[in-house]
């Protein structure tokens, strides 16, 4: 599970290691451990967590804080699966977190937003036309597609808003660029900086990705005092301590896309 920053993996971990954070799942979080293990290129943090009701096995979630952006989420997320694969211990699927911009009114201030989409917005060129997407200059990809049983089933516990969730480079600080990415994107519902980085470094590796953002801004005019950072990261500790189970009971060889 990749975030950004320190904080966002924090609140995550939360979700597991405190009374606030085993209250939001009926599993028996409470005594999950956490260990620091440095591998080359980034820091995990391993979440323990025990046999409970959903899984009669111990499951892991590995926990790093990778930076902000596509490229820092992507070389700190290639890392880890590297790493993951050389020990014999490969992952199940990618996570990518943390907060983000919401777009209004769809996806409010303190509301979570799943992908079902994971798009780049300005990975491209921009010509007399327009924007044109590397996709139409013949190069790579700009989505990724989480699985759809999974996203169906983490919407439904966490109560979250299903969408496409866009990896931008540069903050949207205008309504005339939030009006821009929605008329290309309609169905987005929030904006991040990570989300494409994660899971272009998860689908080299043939991995499945989710994106799962709590909206902390608006998208729109700059307005830091709008900010709502801590409802977000209380958020995202409320999310995973309901979506964990349904992780830890999905099969990855019974996928439905
Ligand atoms: O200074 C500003 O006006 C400003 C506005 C929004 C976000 C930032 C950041 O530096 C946040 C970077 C960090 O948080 C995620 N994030 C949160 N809100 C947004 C957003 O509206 N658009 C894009 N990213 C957002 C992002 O994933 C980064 O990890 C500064």
């Amino acid at each position: 599970m990749t975030t950004a920053v320190p904080l966002e993996r924090d609140a995550v971990a939360a979700a597991f290691t405190t009374p606030e954070g085993s209250t939001a799942t009926a599993t028996a979080t409470a005594i999950a451990t956490v260990t620091e293990r440095m591998i080359p290129g980034v820091t995990l943090s391993r979440v323990t967590l025990p046999a409970g009701r959903s899984a009669n096995r111990s499951a892991v979630l590995d926990l790093l804080a990778g930076g902000v952006g596509p490229a820092a989420a992507a070389a700190s997320t290639a890392a880890a699966l590297t790493a993951a694969t050389l020990t014999g211990e490969p992952y199940d699927v990618v996570v990518s977190a943390g907060i983000g911009g919401g777009f209004p009114p769809d996806a409010p201030v303190g509301s979570l937003v799943l992908a079902d989409e994971i798009t780049v917005a300005d990975l491209g060129a921009t010509t007399p036309e327009g924007f044109a997407p590397v996709t139409a200059l013949g190069f790579g990809a700009v989505t990724h597609h989480p699985p759809k049983s999974l996203v169906r089933e983490i919407a439904a516990v966490t109560g979250a808003r299903i969408g496409t969730v866009l990896t931008v480079s540069t903050v949207t600080g205008t309504a005339e660029r939030a009006a821009e990415l929605r008329r290309r994107h309609p169905r987005a519902l929030a904006e991040a900086m990570e989300g494409f980085g994660v899971a272009e470094a998860a689908a080299a590796h043939g991995v499945p990705v989710l994106e799962i953002r709590a909206v902390s801004n608006p998208v729109g005019p700059r307005d830091r005092a709008a900010w709502r950072i801590g409802d977000a990261l209380a958020a995202l500790t409320g999310a995973f301590g309901k979506l964990a189970p349904v992780l830890e009971s999905w099969n990855p060889h019974d996928r439905t896309h």
